[in-house]
């Protein structure tokens, strides 16, 4: 599945919508047993969520957007399908939890693809089911350490922590993905799916008992003035960059 929404692939409420969908289509396709997940822009994987969406809206709009994000978590994070991330660019906060949700995750070696939750670096607060999701890759002591100073790793360091599986020249990106799909589909999938969801019960019980509650959190949250001004002038450095 190559993510496909220019420029930076952010995950819109559209994108989450239509990645929920074509999971669902996949997973119902008995012929499908696993997933390759990849940028159609090499060079950017995913800006993660899409500021756009949390800039200026009403609360109706951010809580339908945040229970979309929780949709995509929930899905492709419990999915029956073997999922490798194929990382062929920048992973930043959301892209790296895209990343970290999957089963499997090969980096392409580019000192320009970085990729950690960064959200602490805008101000804001990566929620605790992101925290969940890093913590169940790379460890505690790790996390709160790249989560507080919201650090972006560069490959070498992003597989010394623990946060990628493998780093990879470019050029050996999908065919190393590919071998890595061939070994997690030699294991018979009924044992593989159990073993899966028995490792990521506890995670994904956790935010959906507290779903409703981190709706309004993140509701709550994100239209406070402060974070609004944060936001503003991330994005409009964001844009200044270019200038
Ligand atoms: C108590 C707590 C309770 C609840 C918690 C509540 C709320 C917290 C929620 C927190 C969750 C946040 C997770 C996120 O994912 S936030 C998004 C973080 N993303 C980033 O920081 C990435 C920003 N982008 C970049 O670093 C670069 O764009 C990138 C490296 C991806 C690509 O660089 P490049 O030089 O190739 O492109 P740019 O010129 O920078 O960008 C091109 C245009 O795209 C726009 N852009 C970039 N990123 C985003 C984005 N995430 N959303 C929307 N738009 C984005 C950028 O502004 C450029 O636009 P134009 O200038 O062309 O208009």
């Amino acid at each position: 599945m190559k993510l496909k929404n220019p420029p930076v692939n952010s995950l819109s409420l559209e994108m989450l919508t239509e990645l929920v969908i074509n999971l669902e289509k996949l997973e119902n396709d008995k012929a499908v047993r696993g997933l390759v997940l990849t940028s159609e822009y090499p060079g950017i994987f995913s800006a993660g969520l899409d500021l756009m969406e949390m800039c200026g809206r009403n609360p109706a709009h951010y809580a339908e957007y945040w229970k979309a994000l929780q949709e995509f978590w929930l899905k492709l994070y419990q999915s029956s399908l073997v999922v490798v991330a194929a990382i062929n660019g920048a992973s930043p906060a959301g892209g790296c939890l895209m990343s970290l949700i999957c089963d499997y995750r090969i980096l392409a070696d580019n000192p320009k693809y970085t990729i950690g939750l960064n959200e602490t670096l805008l101000g804001i607060v990566a929620p605790f089911w992101f925290k969940d999701t890093m913590v169940n890759t790379i460890g505690h002591r790790a996390s709160e350490r790249a989560l507080q100073l919201g650090l972006l790793f560069p490959p070498a360091e992003a597989l010394q922590v623990g946060l990628v599986d493998q780093v990879v020249p470019e050029d050996k990106l999908q065919s190393t993905a590919l071998s890595v799909m061939a070994q997690w589909l030699a294991i018979p999938d009924h044992a593989r799916q159990l073993t899966k969801t028995m490792m990521r019960k506890p995670t994904v019980d956790h935010l959906v008992k507290q779903r409703d509650a981190d709706i309004q959190n993140f509701v709550s949250f994100v239209s406070r003035d402060s974070i609004q001004k944060s936001l503003q002038m991330y994005l409009q450095k964001l844009r200044q960059k270019k200038s």
